[in-house]
């Protein structure tokens, strides 16, 4: 597969949950200065989620309106409740920085690469199920969404291959620096060491 190296990247981290993506992306986005593109979904938020920040919160009803106008580039149902990205959230970043990064589970990791071909780079992260297990339920995630996590962690797990890259986390810093060093051959930042 030919690497998109240049403007206009797309980083998705994509793997189980529990698996770290969210506190690795993070990280790695503040380092480049990256910007997330925030998902809509029709579940509530859970204990210390932010609107915007984590999620665009909305109802059933206000999901299906924007579903109906087309604004969803990729919406699927989980559990449940519908996920989606706008297309204008991709564009609109785009525009005016060269990457931007989101958090999909492996169905919408999959439709941006459909889509958006060599600008899409899917970074899947993975730990063992015992451990991811544990970090949920240390997180205080109620059982039943544990459990709901868990039952997809299999699916999520053969996905590894299809991705550009694969990170085994459970060392948070080193994770984090080796992620940083892959996105930096994409993003040609001249992030070295200078003192
Ligand atoms: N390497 C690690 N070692 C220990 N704990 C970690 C590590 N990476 C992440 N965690 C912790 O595991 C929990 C899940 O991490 P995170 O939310 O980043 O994962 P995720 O893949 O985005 O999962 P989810 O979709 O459930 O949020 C968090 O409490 C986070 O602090
Ligand atoms: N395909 C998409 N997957 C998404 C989107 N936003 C989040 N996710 C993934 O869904 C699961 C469940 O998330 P949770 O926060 O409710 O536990 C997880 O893997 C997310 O990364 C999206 O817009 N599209």
């Amino acid at each position: 597969m030919r690497e998109s190296i240049g403007r206009n990247n797309i980083f998705v981290f994509t793997g189980p949950d529990g698996s770290g993506r969210k506190s690795v992306a993070e990280a790695v986005g503040q380092t480049f200065g990256m910007e997330k593109v925030v998902s809509f979904v029709t579940r509530s938020p859970r204990p210390g989620e932010v609107n915007g920040h984590d999620y665009h919160f909305i109802t059933h009803e206000k999901y299906r309106e924007l579903e109906l106008g087309g604004e969803f580039l990729e919406s699927v149902a989980i559990d449940g409740h519908q996920y989606g990205i706008r297309s204008v959230d991709i564009e609109s970043k785009l525009h005016y920085r060269d990457s931007v990064y989101l958090i999909l589970n492996h169905e919408g990791a999959g439709i941006l690469k459909n889509i958006y071909g060599d600008q899409v780079v899917r970074l899947f992260l993975y730990a063992d199920r015992r451990t991811v297990e544990e970090r949920e339920r240390k997180r205080g995630l109620p059982e039943e969404t544990i459990e709901k996590h868990l039952s997809h962690y299999d699916r999520e797990m053969s996905y590894r291959f299809s991705c550009e890259h694969a990170f085994e986390n459970y060392d948070l810093g080193q994770t984090t620096f080796e992620i940083t060093n892959e996105l930096e051959r994409y993003l040609k930042r001249d992030l070295v060491d200078k003192d």
